[in-house]
Order: structure tokens, then sequence, then C-alpha cells
């Protein structure tokens, strides 16, 4: 099977152009690709497919194979390559995902596209969407134990669900102990990617992530869109954030008047290849 390495921010993940290729046991492949020893090694694959209500379908399944409903690194990766890949020519793309059809605008440089703006959509911080067991509609800055610790969560779901703990000093927290507590904390039945994250400003935040089914990653595209929302939503910053993560920055722009979350970022190739599966 024919697949391309790609990063954003250094989310990596395998793209495999559903156009050409076939497969039929996706999470098993993600499985078997993403291990960093036996297999090609990433955060999990992106399967680009052809789609009858956008100008390509992304499907994404994490390092332990699960679905995710939306990657906002993979997205922009997706912009990239189905650009440049020839598959639609065009500086405005729309992708169809699993939580609705997303619209790209691609900054080109040289027939190159340097980096993409992505309309990510509207947060939606009702529990219930997230989805959270917990007994008030909004989970906003919550008190939960975890570890015996009280950290204060605020629960956003970007099409996918997201936990946001704002802490003094996101170095500071043991992701490998606390991050798959979170994942697993009962009060989230479809675990949850938990986002650490420390306001260093009005206008900037740094985060840390612990992703659902991929463990750490080096960023989140939607658990920054998740961060900067939440941010926002309990007044430590306004809705124009740049945010610092381990692989790089992302901006991020909360519009006002349309309530919909505009992430931008860069996209890189790392290589092609071919695997036996
Ligand atoms: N890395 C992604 C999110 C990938 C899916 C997530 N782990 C989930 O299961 O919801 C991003 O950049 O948004």
């Amino acid at each position: 099977m024919n697949f391309t390495k790609m990063q954003g921010i250094g989310n990596d993940y395998i793209y495999i152009n559903c156009f050409q290729e076939k497969i039929g046991n996706p999470s098993e492949i993600a499985v078997k690709l993403s291990d960093r020893h036996f297999g090609v090694g990433s955060d999990g694959i992106i399967l680009i497919q052809p789609s009858l209500a956008a100008d390509c379908k992304m499907d994404m399944y994490n390092a332990d194979g699960s679905r995710g409903k939306m990657c906002g690194n993979g997205i922009r990766c997706v912009g990239k390559y189905v650009y440049e890949r020839g598959i639609a020519k065009k500086d405005i793309l729309t992708v169809e995902t699993l939580s609705g059809v997303k619209t790209l605008h691609l900054d080109l440089d040289g027939g190159q596209v340097s980096a993409v703006e992505v309309n990510m959509g509207k947060p939606v911080r009702k529990a219930s969407e997230v989805p959270v067991l917990f007994s008030k509609d909004r989970v906003l800055n919550e008190p939960v134990i975890v570890d015996g610790k009280e950290y204060r969560i605020t629960c956003v779901s970007m099409g996918n669900p997201h936990c946001i703990v704002f802490v003094d000093d996101v170095d500071s927290i043991k992701l490998e102990k606390i991050g798959p507590l979170f994942e697993h904390y009962p009060m989230f039945p479809d675990r949850v990617n938990t986002e650490f994250v420390q306001v260093l400003g009005k206008n900037e935040l740094k985060m840390r992530v612990w992703e659902r089914g991929s463990g750490e990653t080096l960023a989140c595209g939607t658990g920054a869109c998740a961060a900067a929302c939440a941010a926002a939503w309990n007044q430590f910053a306004e809705r124009q954030i740049k945010i610092h993560l381990k692989g790089g920055d992302l901006s991020i722009r909360w519009d006002g008047n349309s309530d919909e979350i505009f992430m931008k970022g860069p996209a890189k190739f790392v290589f092609d290849g071919t695997v036996e599966i």
C-alpha cells in the first residue's frame, strides 16, 4: 500500500489516498502502522476519500485504532495533500468529516501550500455533547478529584470531546501519569482528549495535550480550539489567541458574530512510502 507521512506542528499521521487505494480494515491498519518500532510510526492514520458533499472526505483513526470524528492538524494536511497532489486545485477547499463539512482557505507560495486556515465550526459547550456524566448542563471550571488532587475542568466539544484543565505551569505536569487517568475517568463514557493549559496573557496560551487513543502528542488542533474557547469562556483570555504547543504554534480566532472558530497553522509533507499490510 502506498502512503504519505505528513505532520502539522508535529502531530503526525499516515495519509492514505483512497482515490487510489482500497482498505477494508482501517482500525487494524492504524494500530499496525502507527507503531513507532514495528510500523511506520505516527499518531494515527487518515484516509482521504472521494465525497459527494465536498472536495474530499477525511476519515481518521487514532494510534489505538479508535475512530476520531475530527482532527484539526490532520485536516490542514489533507488540504495541502489535496491541492498539491492535484485532487482539487482550489485555494478554497471543502472537506467532509464525521463532524460535518469544513471549509479551508489555503495560503499559496510558489504553487505550494504554506499555511491553512480552517473554519472549525461552532464549539459545543453542553455537557451532554462532550459526552460527560455531570449533573450540570455545562461543565465550566468545575472541580474534579483525579489521583487525589483537585483539578478544575471545562468541557468543550469541537466535534470530538475535550476536557480543558487550566494550570499554573504546564511543564511540571506529569502527563504520562495523569493523562491516562483523565482519558479513562469514569465521568467520560467515551473517553476524552485532555488539554493542560497555562495562560500566558490575554492573547497567548501554552498547552500540552493527552489525546484519546494516541497518548501525548506534540499538538492537537481541535484541542487548541477547545482551549481557546474555554479560556475566553472563563474570561482568562480574549477571542484571538496564539497557542504554543510542543510542536509549534497555532493561531485561533473565535468570531463573536458567527460563533465559529478559525484555526490557522502549517502543514508539511514528511515522506512517501510503500508498506506491506
Ligand atoms: N490530533 C487531533 C485530534 C485527533 C482525534 C482525537 N484523538 C479524538 O479521538 O477525538 C487534532 O489535531 O485535532
